[in-house]
C-alpha cells in the first residue's frame, strides 16, 4: 500500500469559527484516530457541517486549527507561528480528502465515468489509463458499473451519491469526509448509500460522517460525536453515548433516538 493511501488522522485543537456575530463553533477539540469511523450527530445549527468542512478547509476557521497527520489544514507551521498556504497548496491537501456531499454535487454536462475520474486527471495529473481503470473498478465497487456512460440526470438520487463516493475514493484519499449524505434522498434509498459506506468503513479508511442516521452511527462508529451549539459535548463508542451517556444533554437529545436504535 502506498503511503498516499494510509489511513489519516485528525486533530481539532480549539477550533472556532463566527460568521459576522454568530459564533457556530466556540472551541471544538476532538481526535479522529486513523482507521476509525467516527460519526458526528447532534441537533440542527450545532455546527457539525462547518466543522466537517472546515478539516477540508471549505470554511477557514476564526481561531485554532485543524490538523491532518500532523499538518494543519490551510496553514504552515513556521517559527512556532501559524502562516496562511497559497491556494495552491491548500488544493494539493484536499485531493488527499476525499468529501461527499449533501447534495451530491455531481458535473451535470460530465458523464458518471468522467466525474470519477476529473479530479485524478486534474488535480492529480496522474496517467489517463490507470485512472480510467481505477474508475471503472470503483464504479463497479459501488454497483454502478453498468452506468459509466450515462449522465446524473439519468440516475436516481441514490445512484448519484453512490457515484460521489466513487468520485471521492478515485483521488486515494487518506480520510473520507460525508456531510449527511442521505439526507436529500428519499428514504427508500437511504440504505443503498448507507451499505456502500460501511463497506468502506470495513476497509479501514478513516471516516468522518455528519448524519442524523442514528441507527448506522450506532451499527458502524467506532466513536460518536455529540455536538449542540458549537461545542463536543460527549464523544465516546456508541453504546456510551447512546445507552449511558454522561452527559444530561446528551440523555435529553438522543433520548428520542436511543429506544428506536436499541430496539429494532
Ligand atoms: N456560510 C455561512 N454564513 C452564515 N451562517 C452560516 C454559514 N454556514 C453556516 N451558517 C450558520 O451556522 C450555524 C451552524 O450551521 P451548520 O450547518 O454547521 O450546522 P449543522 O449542525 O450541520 O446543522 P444541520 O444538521 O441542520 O445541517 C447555522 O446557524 C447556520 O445557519
Amino acid at each position: 500500500m502506498s503511503t498516499a493511501t494510509l489511513p489519516a488522522r485528525v486533530d481539532i485543537v480549539d477550533a472556532r469559527k463566527s460568521f459576522g456575530t454568530l459564533e457556530v463553533l466556540k472551541g471544538v477539540n476532538l481526535t479522529v484516530k486513523p482507521g476509525e469511523v467516527t460519526v458526528i450527530v447532534g441537533p440542527s445549527g450545532s455546527g457539525k457541517s462547518t466543522l466537517l468542512r472546515a478539516i477540508n478547509h471549505l470554511e477557514a476557521l476564526s481561531a485554532g486549527y485543524i490538523a491532518v497527520d500532523g499538518e494543519p489544514v490551510g496553514y504552515r507551521l513556521r517559527g512556532g507561528k501559524l502562516h496562511e498556504r497559497r491556494e495552491k497548496d491548500i488544493l494539493a491537501t484536499r485531493t488527499g480528502i476525499g468529501f461527499v456531499f449533501q447534495n451530491f454535487n455531481l458535473f451535470p454536462h460530465l458523464t458518471v465515468l468522467e466525474n470519477v475520474v476529473e479530479a485524478p486527471l486534474v488535480a492529480q495529473r496522474r496517467n489517463r489509463q490507470e485512472v480510467t481503470a481505477k474508475a471503472l473498478e470503483l464504479l463497479d465497487r459501488v454497483g454502478l458499473a453498468d452506468k459509466a456512460g450515462v449522465y446524473p440526470r439519468q440516475l436516481s438520487g441514490g445512484q448519484q451519491q453512490r457515484v460521489a463516493i466513487a468520485r471521492a475514493l478515485a483521488l486515494e484519499p487518506r480520510i473520507v469526509l460525508f456531510d449527511e449524505p442521505t439526507s436529500a434522498l428519499d428514504p427508500e434509498l437511504v440504505g443503498e448509500v448507507l451499505d456502500v459506506v460501511r463497506d468502506l468503513a470495513s476497509t479501514g479508511t478513516t471516516l468522518v460522517v455528519v448524519t442524523h442516521e442514528m441507527g448506522f452511527a450506532r451499527d458502524v462508529a467506532d466513536t460518536v460525536v455529540f455536538m449542540d451549539q458549537g461545542r463536543v459535548v460527549e464523544s465516546g463508542p456508541p453504546a456510551q453515548l447512546f445507552g449511558n451517556p454522561r452527559e444530561e444533554r446528551t440523555r435529553t437529545s438522543l433520548s428520542k433516538v436511543i429506544e428506536p436504535a436499541f430496539n429494532i
